[in-house]
């Protein structure tokens, strides 16, 4: 692919070693990707235990009362649409899902700070022609998207070091306090984060100081951990850290609504399901929408579930492997190959719900085209149902490396899902407009004019 060669591991045994970073560590060998987000991503190896130790801090910065915080940002970028779509009757759900994949990154996870005089709608935009170029072909020439997102990451480098100047500069001298030791860093940054949990200190509350914004878990610190495990780095280095994450949440996002959301509408029957399960939240949480209340809504996880099990939102993840690699019927991948694990590949011949026929081009636990209420069945996560329950799910990877933001991707699409579903009925207004998506490869795209989703309002519970 693209001039490397890829073996697909399909076989879960195989790939429960490399999944191991002793086995395999995590790249991307496409010259675009490499281009755009530079060589040193974590994706590619974790020198002086940085790995670990950044995802601790990460994981400490989406923990219960970051979401908590998160929520009410969810819903208000959810609101700069939503009157706008409620207005027209319909919106259209790529460029739907494609704005909100990058309202969540901005200005929901990573908060972007800007400077004086840059427009935010303005930053949107280049950070949508970063994503752009990242599924290109590495051609520079001029008018290509690979050109447009290499103008793009030149300028959104520049821009955001704005936002991470003093997190830099605080970072660098805690760095060194510590005697430029990873693990040393983050147990500091766990230990405060501990005394300020004892202290109470309110849920989402800004670092007190600018020493404590060095201390403080954060998504912006975490990514700056990273940076630093490779080399002592500036502040174009700690911006692209932040680049980074802004695809890593922003883009996959995106395609989980746009395949969540269109799986959805094509069922009435599930539409009503959550229908009712948000009127128990309701009656339960009130009418806000929080994070506390997004985790009562099971019906819906479910929902969510099902979609990413039919249409994962991402493609696994590809690995170079660091020692030879027995896999079924005997054969060995040799050390130094690369491999790839793929979600959707691995949802089809999933041993819990696959028969093993291979006589057809998708078995029934997948065809949603000719199969979609067989198909499609939430209920298949909650336990109890004959549809049997799903025993691979790999939309956000496994091991060492499983997405650290999944939590957030649940909150994020239930609140977004619950803002709509409790007022409207949804459907496609062109019912086959996935089966006629043209481009399948990374994500689908709706051929032109065909995505519109309308909105039926609902009729008030007691009218
Ligand atoms: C539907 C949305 C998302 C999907 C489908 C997704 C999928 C994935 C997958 C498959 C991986 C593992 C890749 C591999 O094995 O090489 C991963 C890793 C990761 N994801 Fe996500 N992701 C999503 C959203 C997010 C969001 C919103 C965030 C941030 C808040 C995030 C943060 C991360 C991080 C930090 C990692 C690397 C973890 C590590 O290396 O330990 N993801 N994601």
């Amino acid at each position: 692919m693209m001039g490397s060669r890829i073996w697909m591991i399909n076989d879960t045994q195989a790939l429960r070693a490399i999944l191991k970073d002793e086995n395999a560590g995590p790249e991307v060998p496409f010259p675009t990707f490499k281009a755009l987000m530079g060589e040193e991503t974590l994706l590619r190896s974790h020198p002086n235990g940085a790995h670990p130790n950044f995802r601790k801090v990460f994981l400490a910065a989406v923990g219960p009362q970051a979401l908590s915080a998160m929520a009410p940002r969810v819903v208000a970028a959810v609101n700069a649409h939503l009157p706008s779509w409620e207005r027209a009757g319909k919106f259209p759900l790529f460029r739907a899902a494609r704005l909100l994949g990058v309202d969540m990154a901005v200005d929901v996870i990573m908060q972007i700070q800007l400077p004086p005089g840059v427009d935010r709608d303005d930053f949107k935009r280049q950070v949508e022609t970063f994503f752009d170029g990242i599924y290109s072909l590495p051609i520079a020439l001029p008018g290509t998207d690979f050109s447009r997102a290499l103008a793009a990451k030149t300028w959104l480098l520049e821009v955001l070091q704005h936002g991470v100047r003093e997190l830099h500069t605080e970072f660098i001298k805690q760095w060194d306090a510590v005697g430029q030791d990873i693990p040393a860093y983050a147990a500091k940054v766990l230990e405060h984060a501990a005394a300020a949990t004892a202290e109470q200190a309110p849920a989402g509350a800004a670092a007190s100081s600018p020493s404590s914004l060095a201390l403080t878990p954060s998504i912006h610190l975490s990514q700056l951990l990273v940076r630093a495990a490779f080399k002592r780095f500036g502040l174009q280095d700690a911006a692209l850290g932040i680049l980074h994450m802004l695809v890593g949440s922003g883009d996959t996002t995106r395609f989980g609504l746009f395949n969540s959301w269109a799986l959805i509408a094509m069922s009435p029957r599930v539409q009503d399901k959550i229908f009712e399960e948000q009127q128990q939240v309701v009656a339960q949480h009130g009418p806000g929408l929080t994070h506390e209340a997004s985790l009562d809504m099971r019906y819906l996880e479910a929902t969510l579930k099902e979609c990413m099990r039919i249409l994962p939102a991402s493609a696994g993840g590809i690995r170079r492997l660091a020692e030879d690699v027995r896999v079924g019927g005997g054969y060995v991948i040799p050390k130094g190959e690369t491999v790839w694990y793929h979600a959707g590949l691995l949802h089809c011949t999933d041993p819990a719900l696959w028969d093993g026929r291979t006589d057809c081009e998708l078995p029934p636990h997948m065809d949603w085209r000719h199969n979609f209420e067989e198909a499609f069945c939430p209920e298949r996560w909650l336990g109890g149902e004959e549809a049997g329950r799903p025993r691979s799910y790999y939309n956000f990877g496994a091991g060492a490396h499983m997405c650290a933001g999944m939590n957030v991707v649940y909150m994020e699409l239930k609140l977004l899902l619950a803002m709509v579903l409790r007022k409207y009925r949804i459907r496609l207004e062109c019912p086959d407009m996935l089966a006629r998506c043209g481009r399948l490869f990374p994500y689908l795209m709706p051929e032109k004019g065909t995505d519109n989703v309308i909105l039926e309002p609902r009729e008030a519970p007691d009218s």
